[in-house]
């Protein structure tokens, strides 16, 4: 199995360096010839309008989308911006390129500024019952899930912060910077099924 890491910008490297440790191939993908062969690809956090104009500039859009058509994507915290549907902005930016693959609506930033950072046990369903160490850095919120797109994991309080849409996943936070890769392991899953 090899798995891609869009490595544009953001956390990238601490993708690679999770799966390489559970045993998995993983490469970093700048160009469309960098889609071949993959199994799966992550989206890393960063800035998600800095990674979608990038894309636009790698011409990288339509070959995500194609790749994203059968294969496994999952995309982390600015990685979900990117690949929601629909985008809500309380700063009223609106026109930042998405793929715009997930059925789900994001707000982004919608936990505050890089100051208001945070970690926070969650429950995920996949993960029955053990919680799981959320950090979340300036990270979007699901305000919607439409269609086949499912909840997988709230905070506390109800906020929708994961969901998974057939061969699809999202997280509002960052589990590659944390020592747990059940979300990686799981996404591994999600590639053999
Ligand atoms: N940690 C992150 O990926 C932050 C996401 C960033 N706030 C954005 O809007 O793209």
């Amino acid at each position: 199995m090899k798995i891609g890491v869009l490595a544009l910008q953001g956390a990238f490297i601490e993708h690679i360096q999770i799966l390489r440790g559970l045993g998995v191939e993983a490469v970093e993908v700048r160009l469309p010839g960098d889609l071949e062969g993959l199994d799966g690809l992550i989206i890393p956090g960063g800035e998600s309008t800095t990674i979608g104009k990038l894309a636009d500039t790698y011409a990288l859009m339509s070959p995500l989308r194609q790749f994203a058509a059968d294969k496994p994507v999952w995309g982390t915290c600015a990685g979900m911006i990117f690949m929601a549907r629909e985008l809500h902005s309380g700063d009223g930016h609106r026109d930042q390129p998405l793929l715009g693959v997930m059925d789900v609506v994001v707000e982004r930033n919608a936990f505050g500024r890089q100051v208001d950072s945070f970690i926070t046990p969650i429950d995920v369903a996949p993960f029955a019952g053990e919680p799981f160490p959320a950090v979340f850095i300036r990270g979007p919120r699901l305000v919607e899930a439409h269609g086949e797109a499912r909840i997988i994991a709230r905070l506390a309080d109800g906020t929708p912060v994961a969901a998974q849409e057939g061969h699809w996943l999202v997280t509002s936070f960052h589990p590659e910077l944390t020592g747990d890769s059940r979300f990686h392991d799981y996404f591994v899953k999600m590639i053999g099924e």
